[in-house]
């Protein structure tokens, strides 16, 4: 077996969730202080890391980001390395990436190359969001690249493909928390009571309207409502309800519109309910652009190798705060086929370890590429 398939089961045994990663960073730090330390300097960020591998004769600085959160999703995979965390899984692949990054820094630990390396170990990808941050950290500044690739997993593809496009890849997104409080009461008597239940059915329903009447048919949006909890027992009639959601949008544009409908939406709850009504946006990501000369040079490059099919896919409704990243710094990011029959954030996620080793070799040789051939000293 790969010993990167080994360190991805490792990890897959302790998925925590965003800014909690403190088994994880231990993990990641135990591992590379067995790398040669002549060329690496190690900073943590909070619960990540800041990788730096010292070129022979830098002239840039490449940048790879690996995000390494899990979810609180309880597993159900019945793998022998399943997760040791009760409710929480890595059921986004982060445990992929950051195996694959780790093949990524011993290989270049133990052959540096002429450019500079910072690999970014990424925390709170699912949430609240470690990019943002972590990008306006002094670290970051101070080493900032020249530019920068992240990939994802993809389930639906098959292992040895990669797809990517230019520009647009991932959307932009915004949690959805809404509050509702009325008047609770006996079951009997709904007369005298407000029901938090019926207000939060009812608007579950309007706020999909909002998708279908208010953003344009071309242009595409999502709100998700995940998660629903109110009441206390079945024959009391509940004071409160709380929704839990994200709302998805091809363009930061319509996201304003999605906000100000929802809260038009929201209103007329307060007002037909006779309730109160709180919203909060939790955290919101900006879109995933992908720098479009670097990806195309990335497509043919990764398209001439032997092993790899490169094909142009279509943007998706997936959130990246890798996006704040790209927002500054030229790159991109693409997915690589893992071949699973459940998809992301699935209990039964199984993604295909063979596509680790493959990932490693084509990085490998695309950052080599990039860096260029290395000045005699
Ligand atoms: C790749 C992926 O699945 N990313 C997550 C990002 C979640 C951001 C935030 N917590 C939200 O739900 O808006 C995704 O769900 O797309």
């Amino acid at each position: 077996m790969n010993s990167f398939i080994g360190i991805r089961r490792d990890l897959h045994r302790i998925p925590e969730l965003g800014f909690q990663e403190y088994k994880t960073q231990e993990y990641l730090l135990n591992y590379l202080a067995g790398l040669p330390q002549d060329r690496l300097t190690v900073q943590k960020w909070r619960t990540g890391l800041f990788v730096k591998i010292h070129g022979l004769n830098p002239k840039k600085v490449i940048g790879y980001r690996a995000d390494i959160d899990g979810l609180p999703i309880q597993e159900e995979t019945g793998y022998p390395y399943s997760s040791i965390h009760p409710g929480n899984m890595h059921a986004c692949g982060h445990d992929f990436h950051m195996s694959i990054a780790l093949g990524l820094v011993e290989n270049f630990a133990e052959n540096p190359i002429g450019d500079d390396l910072l690999f970014i170990f990424q925390p709170a990808e699912e949430g609240p969001g470690g990019a943002e941050p972590m990008l306006k950290s002094e670290i970051m500044r101070e080493w900032l690249p020249d530019m920068i690739v992240a990939l994802h997993i993809a389930p639906e593809y098959p292992v040895g493909t990669i797809a990517l496009k230019e520009g647009l890849l991932f959307a932009n997104t915004s949690e959805l928390f809404i509050d509702l409080k009325g008047k609770g009461g006996h079951a009997a008597f709904p007369h005298q009571a407000n029901d938090m239940v019926v207000a939060a059915c009812n608007l579950v329903s309007q706020l999909q309207t909002i998708i279908s009447r208010n953003v344009d048919p071309l242009d595409s949006a999502v709100i998700t409502i995940g998660k629903i909890t109110g009441g206390t027992v079945q024959n009391v009639i509940a004071e409160r309800a709380r929704l839990e959601g994200t709302i998805r949008t091809l363009s930061p544009e319509s996201m304003k519109t999605v906000k100000r409908r929802i809260e038009a939406v929201v209103n007329g709850i307060k007002t037909g309910f006779e309730c109160e009504a709180a919203i909060d946006y939790g955290s919101m990501y900006h879109q995933v652009f992908n720098d479009p000369a670097l990806t195309s040079e990335f497509f043919n490059f990764a398209a001439s190798l032997k092993e790899i099919e490169a094909i142009r896919c279509r943007e998706a409704m997936t959130g990246e705060d890798f996006g704040y990243m790209l927002k500054e710094i030229p790159g991109f990011m693409f997915w690589l086929g893992v071949n699973s029959p459940n998809g992301l954030h699935h209990s039964r996620l199984m993604p295909d370890e063979e596509a680790i080793p493959i990932a490693i070799r084509l990085l490998s040789q695309y950052i080599s590429f990039k860096s260029g051939p290395t000045d005699s000293l």
